[in-house]
């Protein structure tokens, strides 16, 4: 007999943008894709067709919806948690609610040195992520808020950066299928994917305390502050060499944070021999015209926990 031995199910890419009216008269604005997935005593619903155990997909976007006029958006830590809270709390047959939260940038415009009250550029396709899971023990009941088990992990996605020299790579392994030559001075360009996974939060209230405390912005722009600098800096040996500094900097300067991951594409970009044109260098110390590789790519991945 096949059996269902895992389900889950929701909405994904529910696009939001909320507004807020300053004070002051300027205004700040907040743009962010959301995914909404629920897993509990929703078995029969693939099993014998029983809908009575569904929530419409459409009510998540809904909510979501609703949940972002009446609460804060930001961090997206908080909010994350608010949503998933919400569906645990509120559905005694939801047992796990997984929402993901995608910011995308939309940075102040400055003109003539001065920022501008309103209007935004996107300066760059990195985004800001957070993934938070809700989860309560026991299915069937309904629970209080501060019942709640959260676990959320932060991350920035897609933050491209190139440095033009100050990486090697030499001492490989070499075999019969080896041509990679080893160099001491190459082009090193990744899309930074980086992840912190903070230690369990018991209820909602401690990611509010959190929150307040503007933990999860710092952790943010220390963690990126980290890579762009350990990146440039970094007489870099290997992706892989790098990465694990970044890595143990940021659990060193976050401290309610018990794991950190990398995920680094090597975007290659190859020397190309003009040496057929009258003779050009172009190789080696010479090399001036490489050409940017769209793949294949290395993909370097680590997690790091403190002991
Ligand atoms: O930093 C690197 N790590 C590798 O594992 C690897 N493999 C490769 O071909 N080039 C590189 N570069």
């Amino acid at each position: 007999m096949p059996s269902l031995s895992s389900a889950r199910y929701g909405k994904d890419n529910v696009r939001v943008y909320k507004v807020s009216r300053n004070a002051d008269g300027t205004q700040s604005v907040t743009e962010m894709t959301v995914t909404v997935l629920l897993s509990g005593a929703i078995t029969t619903s693939y099993t014998e067709a029983d809908n009575s155990v569904v929530i419409p997909t459409d009510t998540m976007k809904q909510t979501t919806y609703i949940m972002a006029k009446q609460h804060p958006v930001n961090p997206p830590e908080l909010f994350a948690s608010i949503l998933a809270t919400h569906f645990v709390t509120d559905f005694a047959h939801i047992t796990k609610a997984y929402v993901k939260v995608v910011q995308h940038r939309w940075s102040r415009i400055s003109i003539d040195g001065k920022p501008h009250p309103h209007s935004f550029l996107r300066d760059g396709a990195e985004t800001r992520d957070v993934e938070a899971t809700a989860t309560k023990k026991s299915s069937e009941t309904k629970i209080a808020a501060d019942e709640v088990e959260l676990s959320i992990k932060s991350a920035i996605a897609g933050l491209l950066v190139l440095k033009s020299t100050g990486s090697a790579f030499h001492g490989f392994v070499q075999d019969e299928y080896t041509i990679l030559k080893p160099t001491n001075d190459r082009i090193l360009s990744t899309s930074v994917d980086a992840g912190w996974t903070w230690n369990d939060i018991h209820g909602l209230a401690g990611v509010e305390a959190a929150a307040e405390r503007g933990d999860f912005d710092k952790a943010f722009q220390a963690a990126r502050e980290i890579t762009l600098k350990t990146f440039a800096e970094d007489a870099s040996a290997s992706v892989q060499a790098t990465m694990y500094k970044m890595a143990q900097l940021i659990l060193e300067a976050v401290k309610e944070v018990k794991a950190v991951e990398y995920l680094l594409p090597n975007k290659h970009y190859f020397e190309i021999d003009l040496s057929w044109h009258k003779g050009l260098k172009n190789t080696g110390p010479d090399a001036e015209v490489y050409a940017p590789q769209s793949d294949p790519n290395g993909l370097i991945h680590c997690v790091v926990t403190r002991d």
